[in-house]
This record gives structure tokens, sequence and C-alpha cells, in this order.
């Protein structure tokens, strides 16, 4: 039985952190990865959340790095062979886009793209429907069609941001870090599916630190944390969809005291997410 010290040990966090330390060997991570892949590009979805907008920043460091100048206004693509492709993917209208708006001020990207995911994941949704409807399998639940289609939405940007690699020849980043990923708070092949995740071993307040290091304005720092993906309940914070805090996750993590409830919890949301944390099962395993 998967005890709370193995998951801990599991999630890397240490109780501190040497904040310069962390942010250069997460940057050397995304140049060494880039560069041994042989691609030049790398593609983030941005939200306006403090998770893509300290990868992001790390990411165009990286980026601006490898292309061994300081003045990131220089856009000649002679001069700049190593890119990055911030990516705004709303739904419809996102209704704190002045925060992504913000986001994308404090990144200052190679490349900015916007890719509405509304068209595509209605569609997809519409004709989900009606199959299932016309086979009498389709649920009555307003909430399971609305939390189903909001995963539908992230699966949707994580194609997009794929299909975007694919043209240019990039790496997806993705976000996930400690203290998302000891609850499996991400969808399957949604935003859990990309080429690599350089803020793992981090919780979620050390991410803050990193991203406060790294000049963020206090509002986005401070930002509460939300998916934003269900339409029958817009902005739901991480915190009330998880029954849980970031400073009890984060506590627990550090291997700080926490009530039983939270190491119950955290330890049940673990064991019951393990699918998403493993290589997908063949007959061998
Ligand atoms: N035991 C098992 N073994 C193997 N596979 C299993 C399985 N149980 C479910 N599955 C598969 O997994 C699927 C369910 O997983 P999934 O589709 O991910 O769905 P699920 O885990 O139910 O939902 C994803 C959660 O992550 C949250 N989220 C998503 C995206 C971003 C963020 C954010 O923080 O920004 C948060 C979202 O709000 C929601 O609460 C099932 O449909 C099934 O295909
Ligand atoms: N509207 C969006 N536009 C672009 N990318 C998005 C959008 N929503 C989600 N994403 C992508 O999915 C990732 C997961 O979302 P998540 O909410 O966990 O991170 P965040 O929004 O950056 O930070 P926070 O968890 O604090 O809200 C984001 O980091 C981003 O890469
Ligand atoms: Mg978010």
């Amino acid at each position: 039985m998967t005890s709370a010290q193995q998951i801990i040990e599991a999630m890397k966090v240490q109780p501190t952190i040497n904040i310069e330390f962390e942010i250069r060997r997460r940057i050397d991570f995304i140049k060494n990865t880039l560069v041994n892949s042989g691609l030049k590009n790398l593609v983030l979805g941005i939200s306006g959340g403090i998770d893509s907008s300290t990868l992001g920043k790390l990411a165009q460091l990286a980026i601006n790095e490898l292309n061994e100048f300081s003045d990131p206004d220089i856009s000649d693509i002679e001069h700049c062979p190593y890119q990055f492709f911030a990516v705004r993917l709303p739904y419809a209208t996102q209704a704190d886009e002045r925060d992504a708006q913000n986001s994308i001020t404090f990144i200052n990207p190679s490349v900015t793209l916007e890719i509405n995911v509304k068209d595509s994941t209605d569609s997809l949704f519409n004709q989900v429907e009606s199959q299932l409807a016309e086979y009498s399998q389709l649920t009555d639940s307003h909430f399971l069609k609305d939390f189903t289609k909001g995963n539908t939405k992230a699966r949707m940007r994580m194609a997009a941001q794929y299909h975007i690699a694919g043209l240019v020849g990039g790496l997806v980043l993705g976000t996930d870090h400690s203290a998302e990923n000891i609850t499996g708070f991400f969808t399957k092949w949604g935003d859990g599916a990309c080429d690599l995740i350089p803020l793992f071993g981090l919780n979620k307040r050390q991410i803050k630190q990193i991203a406060a290091h790294l000049g963020a304005p206090i509002a986005m720092v401070n930002k509460t944390p939300t998916a934003d993906l269900e339409c029958l309940d817009p902005g739901k914070t991480d915190e009330t969809a998880l029954g849980l805090t970031y400073e009890q996750i984060d506590d627990f993590l550090e291997g700080k005291p926490v009530d039983d409830f939270v190491t119950d919890k955290l330890v049940n949301t673990y064991l019951k997410t393990q699918h998403k944390r493993r290589p997908i099962p063949t007959i061998y395993d």
C-alpha cells in the first residue's frame, strides 16, 4: 500500500528552495531538452494563470539564451533560430482576458498566436451528443455533460498546440507541477499531454515565489487558480473543486504537519488517479 511518505518522495518537493538555483536548472532543462530533440521551437498555451505565466517566462528566457542575445525586441528570424510560441486558447470570450494579456506582456514571447477553441469543441460535443441520443445512450445529467465538455476544451487546446508544434517543428510544454500532479488535477490527454513538464518537483507556493522573482506583477502571482473549464460554473476555483487548499497540499508536499483528513484525502485521490501518471497498460504489466 502506498504511504503518505512514498507519495511525498514521488512528488520530489523540497521543504525549502533556492529560487535562483531552481530557475537556472529548469531553464537549462528546457534548453537541453529542446536542443536534444533537434527541434527549434517551444509551444505553450497561456491562460493568464500563474502556472502558464511562470513557465512561459522560463521558456522565453531559455529561448533568449539559445539565441544568444539579450534584446528580446529583435525579431529577425535570421538572428532568432529558436522561438517560443505563446498560444492564447480562449473558449469564446475569456472573462479574464485582461489577465491573459498581462501574462503575454510579462512573458514577451517570440510569437503570440490566438486560436479560439469554441467552434471545434461545440462541433465535437454536438455530434457526440446526437449519436449517443440516437442510441439512447445520452446522460440526462447537465452537470456531467458540462463537466465532460470542459475536459474536451482542454483536449482541443492540446490538439491546437500539437498542430502548431507539428507545423513549426516544436515541443509542447506542459504546466503540470507537484501540487496538481498529486491529485491528478488535469485532463488526461488534455493539458496533461505534452513533451516536457519543467515545473514538476515544485508546489504552488514555490511557483509563486519563482514568478515573483522573475518580476511577475503581484496580482498575477496572487491570482486565484482556476481551470475555468465548466460553462455552468465559470471560474470555479481549484480549491473548491478539490475540497482542499493549496496551503494544505503544499504543506503536505513539504512534509509539514497537516490534519489527518488532508492526508487521507490526498492519499485517496493520489491512488484513484494513478492511471494518469502511469504508462498505458499492456498485457505485460
Ligand atoms: N482506473 C482507471 N484506469 C485507467 N483509466 C481510467 C481509470 N479511471 C478513469 N480512467 C480514464 O480517465 C478518464 C477520466 O479522466 P479525465 O478525462 O482527465 O477526467 P477527470 O479526471 O474526471 O476530470 C479532470 C479533472 O481535472 C481538472 N482539470 C482539468 C484540466 C485542467 C485543470 C487545471 O487545473 O487547470 C484541471 C478538471 O476540472 C477535472 O476536475 C475516463 O474517462 C477514463 O477514460
Ligand atoms: N484559456 C486558455 N488559453 C490558453 N491556455 C490555456 C487556457 N486554459 C488552460 N490553458 C493551458 O492549460 C494549462 C493548465 O491550466 P491551469 O489552470 O492548471 O494553469 P494556469 O491557468 O496557468 O494556472 P492556475 O492553475 O493558477 O490557474 C495552462 O497552464 C495553459 O497552458
Ligand atoms: Mg488556470
